[in-house]
């Protein structure tokens, strides 16, 4: 990914706040074609509210935001129908859209195999792993062909394998050309999948630090990712 890649989110100094609570203090984020941001924070900083006001499903009170091409936004639910099968889950929103079935079925296949899910699109969803699930959740928005994708908390609630392995289908969604945003409340994890991490503050929120990790080999990125905290910490004490 050259520096040279075009600039397709970018939020600038967006605050919002809730019933008289500042939420949100003048937090900008941008993000680059085929790049993974990772927006990190502890609970309740506004992670969720930042994605949703990227999404278009929330205006921010002050600040701008400029979204190049289509974004859509995988809750942190599944939201998967128990009673059809994955590949009928993840098509759902084609067929609505009028796609013919057959058509929809090759998206579908296309897509759960940039995910690494093909063998189980017969399944139910509470026949599968809550990994496989999650991956489900994605496809049913990938298939719509979306720019940009954001994902909030995908990791959460799975286990070790599974989050190693979402992480690396995340990292072949970017590849394929879109750009993901993701939240995430652990440091280690969004440093080994993005290619950028913002960590944000307790609110009244703000970005305590903007970490590039493009150029780290994965191993090294968590020790580069506190390197560079401490560094803005001791620059705040001055
Ligand atoms: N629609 C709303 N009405 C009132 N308060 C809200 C609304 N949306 C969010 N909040 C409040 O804003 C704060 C930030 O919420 P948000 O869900 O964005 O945080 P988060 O960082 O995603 O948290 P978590 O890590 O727990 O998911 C919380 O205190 C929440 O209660």
């Amino acid at each position: 990914m050259g520096d040279a890649a075009e600039t397709v989110v970018e939020a600038t100094d967006v605050w919002k706040s809730f019933n008289g609570i500042t939420v949100l203090a003048g937090v900008s984020v941008y993000a680059r074609r085929g790049e993974v941001v990772g927006i990190v924070g502890p609970n309740g900083c506004g992670k969720t509210t930042l994605l949703r006001i990227i999404a278009g499903l929330e205006k921010p009170d002050r600040g701008r935001v400029f979204v190049k091409g289509r974004v859509l936004l995988v809750f942190q639910e599944n939201l998967l129908l128990p009673w059809r099968r994955l590949r009928d889950n993840i098509a759902l929103g084609l067929l609505y859209r009028g796609v013919s079935r057959r058509k929809a079925m090759e998206i579908v296949e296309s897509v759960a195999g940039m995910l690494g899910i093909v063998e189980h699109l017969d399944k139910y969803p509470g026949e599968v792993s809550g990994g496989t699930a999650r991956k489900a959740a994605i496809a049913r928005m990938l298939v719509l062909g979306p720019d940009i994708l954001l994902l909030d908390e995908p990791l959460a609630g799975l286990d070790v394998e599974s989050r190693r392995s979402l992480g690396e289908a995340i990292r072949r969604i970017a590849a394929s050309g879109k750009t993901v945003i993701l939240v995430d409340h652990n440091l280690d994890e969004a440093s080994r999948i993005a290619d950028r991490v913002y960590v944000l503050t307790n609110p009244p929120t703000r970005v305590e630090a903007v970490v590039d990790l493009r150029d780290v080999p994965p191993g090294e990125r968590p020790a580069a990712l506190y390197e560079a905290l401490s560094r803005a910490a001791r620059r705040r004490e001055g």
